[in-house]
């Protein structure tokens, strides 16, 4: 979990680096939470890119509602855009990528040689906000790969390309980007999924809003892990009752409600509690 918390000057700080990095690079991978693609996305991403080619990458589709991943592969490609559900922990998914980065660098392939130059590999980065599995997926992409040392231009300290195939190369370093602040609905789906850290955020208001989505969708699974009456709907005593189940108590025989809160989270975040989406993308509207 990452320990990030976001004030403004490490959000210029990240914005700054960033900036500085995609100068290095011809295509993006812009990598989302499968369970959150839109709540995920940097706010100023379209801004950051500009037009630069990229792709999505909706990663943690092992925990995310798999009609639901569909839909929003379909959502951007009505935006002209290229996703792909990925799982990096498992590598499911991970052919796909490197054929798309491909496609989304036709153009500037095109570009390239209409000028008459050379055709060298493209070069990419990832790019993405905190726990998202930025490194999960550079690492995988990367492999047993060779970093390619040659020296080039723009690559700062402790910076490589990873040679991922005869035509792409990754920067090994990704770009950490802020998430959105201002919609506290967004900021309970960034907490839930584990995107920001439980230190900055109330975990009992989490774990509620946590048990309240699965209760929407799956109420049984709650009713047979927690042993909680599925007829009546979420109420706080709830957290008391499953802190209560766990044993977890405090001194006077009061439920412990922060440890009772934080195996809801952790059960909702390993998928124990069923795999989700919350965000929608048929409500939305939503530019990309
Ligand atoms: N279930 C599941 N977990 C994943 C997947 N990809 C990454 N993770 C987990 O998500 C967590 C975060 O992964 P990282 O690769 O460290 O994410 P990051 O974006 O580099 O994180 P920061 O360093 O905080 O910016 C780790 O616990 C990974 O094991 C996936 O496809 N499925």
């Amino acid at each position: 979990m990452s320990s990030i918390q976001w004030y403004p000057g490490h959000m210029t700080k990240a914005r700054r680096q960033v900036t500085a990095d995609l100068a290095k690079v011809d295509v993006v991978m812009e990598l989302l939470d499968a369970r959150i693609p839109l709540s995920s996305r940097n706010p100023d991403i379209d801004k950051l890119i500009g037009t630069k080619a990229r792709i999505v990458l909706l990663n943690k589709a092992d925990l995310a509602n798999s009609s639901a991943t569909k839909e929003f592969v379909d959502y951007f490609a009505q935006h002209n855009i290229k996703a792909i559900a990925v799982e990096a922990s498992t590598g499911k998914g991970f052919k796909l990528i490197v054929p798309a980065v491909e496609s989304a660098c036709k153009a500037l392939l095109e570009r390239w040689k209409q000028k008459g130059m050379r055709p060298r590999p493209f070069r990419a980065m990832v790019v993405g906000i905190p726990n998202v599995g930025k490194s999960s997926v550079i690492n995988r992409l990367a492999g047993a790969r060779k970093t390619v040392t040659a020296n080039r231009p723009g690559v700062t300290r402790g910076q490589q390309w990873v040679k991922v195939s005869d035509k792409l190369e990754l920067l090994d370093t990704p770009g950490i980007l802020w998430p959105k602040f201002d919609d506290p609905l967004v900021g309970l789906k960034l907490a839930s999924t584990g995107a920001v850290s439980d230190l900055v955020t109330n975990i009992e208001e989490i774990a509620f809003f946590a048990l309240q989505e699965v209760d929407k969708r799956n109420a049984a699974i709650l009713q047979e892990r927690y042993h909680l009456d599925s007829h009546t709907v979420p109420t706080e005593e709830w957290l008391d009752k499953i802190s209560r189940r766990f044993g977890f108590l405090v001194s006077g025989g009061k439920a412990d409600l922060v440890k009772g809160s934080k195996q809801i989270l952790q059960d909702f975040r390993a998928g124990k509690l069923g795999k989700f989406t919350l965000d929608s993308s048929l409500s939305l509207n939503n530019e990309v």
